[in-house]
């Protein structure tokens, strides 16, 4: 078994935070993860296109300089371990780093090595962006009106890993505790003895930052609303305070730029609709963001049917989860669909798809890269590198004119070319 020194490049600089700013080099020492499955193939086809729009926005002044870092089943083979202590320490001491996606196995074996990175490096923002690139093929009428930055908590909730396997000691030791302490919710359990038992922490501080950096992010990209998404009538205590401590920090936070239902709901009870109705409309227009909620359930109704009303969205880390997925079907699905975890507080980032690892293409050189690509035109757009940002957007809209696209694409593309994922990459190449 090789032993893991990592090797940072000799003509790199590390990225730094002063006064809570990013101070980057132009020639930024960032680690990356290769990923499983798929993850070899998008990385590989990624990075040339990531490199070669920095040398052309900056004729060659700024480089990224890429230093592998390991996780999953690569790190396991080599290292004997999944999740080294060198990537996370290198993920947090480098402070802006990339990813492909790390398999999780179903029902059992190890925890998620992605949910792991965001809770040990405190990447409490899942940000994943949602828009449509013209002509991308869509099951919706007009995905044109789908333009919504989801802001899913990702440090809490479900994911935060509390749970007892049915049958097991740890399970007993917790029932028996709710027993003793709760009897009225342990009546509440329909089959005990062979329930399986998760437990959704939910705090106000996890709340409070996210919707904070929901509310910043709208105001500075001039968004119209931030919906609150939650289960809040079922799960009062977790969903439902999530929904509450949301309003509550905007009204006290962000008295002078945020309009809620709140606000309306008062002026309606002492003056009427009429009068709410032009209340909000002036708020509205002087660039207030409407803050409003929605359940989860009609949530995804609604961005189908409605996608218009909705713009900014905080949510739970599960409902995020499904959100983002559900969201990215309307825009041409997964393969181009970008997110990147966020501590605005250290700095601390990880861009990464919002896919899996797509194991059956795994190796075929076959997948969209898009969304590591578009993670990646994240990574650049938070470093401040928005020359380079720029362009991969608008190599990426002439690419899908073009109709030269993976496979994703193509099965639903009238006259389509099937390009590989390495050839997408030449694409945007050319584009550049
Ligand atoms: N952040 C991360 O690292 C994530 C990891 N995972 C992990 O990935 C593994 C597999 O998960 P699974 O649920 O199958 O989901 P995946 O996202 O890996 O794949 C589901 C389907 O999505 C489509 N797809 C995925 N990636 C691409 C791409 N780049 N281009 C085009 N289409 C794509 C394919 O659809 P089609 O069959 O129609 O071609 C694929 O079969 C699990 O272990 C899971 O835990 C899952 C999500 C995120
Ligand atoms: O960690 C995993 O395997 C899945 C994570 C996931 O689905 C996501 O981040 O959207
Ligand atoms: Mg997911």
């Amino acid at each position: 078994m090789a032993s893991l020194t990592l090797n940072p490049p000799p003509n790199g600089s590390a990225i730094t935070v002063q006064n809570g700013k990013l101070v980057v080099p132009d020639n930024p020492i960032i680690p990356f993860i290769e990923g499983d499955g798929t993850g070899p193939d998008i990385w590989r086809a990624a990075v040339r296109v990531l490199d070669a729009a920095v040398a052309s926005a900056y004729s060659g002044q700024k480089k990224i300089h890429w230093m592998e870092v390991y996780a999953g089943e690569k790190a396991n083979r080599l290292f004997d371990t999944w999740l080294p202590d060198e990537t996370v320490e290198a993920c947090k001491n480098y402070l802006v780093s990339i990813k492909g996606p790390l398999t999780t196995p179903v029902g059992g074996g190890i925890s998620s090595l992605n949910v792991a990175l965001r809770q040990l490096l405190d990447m409490y923002v899942c940000l994943r962006p949602v828009r449509w690139f013209k002509g991308v093929p869509s099951p919706v009428k007009n995905p044109g009106a789908v333009d919504m930055v989801i802001f899913r908590e990702n440090t809490e909730d479900i994911y935060a890993g509390i749970e007892f396997e049915q049958g097991g000691d740890e399970a007993k030791i917790f029932l028996n505790l709710l027993k003793e302490n709760f009897p009225k919710q342990y009546a509440k359990i329909r089959f005990p003895e062979s329930s399986g038992i998760g437990v959704k922490p939910v705090s106000r501080e996890g709340t409070e930052r996210l919707v904070r950096s929901a509310i910043d992010y709208a105001i500075v990209n001039k968004r119209k609303s931030l919906t609150i998404v939650h289960k809040g009538n079922i799960m009062k205590y977790t969903e439902g305070a999530f929904r509450k401590w949301a309003y509550e920090l905007a009204e006290r936070e962000y008295p002078e730029q945020i309009y809620t239902w709140g606000h309306w709901e008062k002026t309606r009870a002492e003056f009427g609709v009429e009068a709410a109705n032009k209340v909000q409309a002036e708020a509205l227009a002087k660039g207030r963001i409407f803050i409003k909620d929605a359940i989860a359930d009609i949530t995804l109704q609604q961005v189908l049917t409605r996608p218009e009303d909705f713009d900014v969205i905080a949510t739970l880390n599960l409902n995020g989860d499904y959100l983002s997925d559900a969201l990215a079907a309307q825009v041409g699905g997964i393969g181009i669909a970008p997110g990147g975890n966020i501590n605005y507080q250290t700095g601390t980032a990880v861009f990464e798809a919002t896919h899996g690892t797509a194991p059956k293409y795994a190796d075929l050189d076959k997948v969209n890269p898009g969304s590591l690509i578009l993670s990646g035109e994240m990574m650049l757009r938070y470093l401040g590198w928005t020359e380079a940002a720029d362009a991969i957007i608008n190599a990426m809209d002439a690419a899908i004119s073009s109709k030269r696209v993976t496979y994703d694409f193509a099965r639903l593309m009238d006259g389509a070319t099937e390009v590989k994922c390495s050839e997408f990459a030449d694409v945007l190449i050319e584009n550049l």
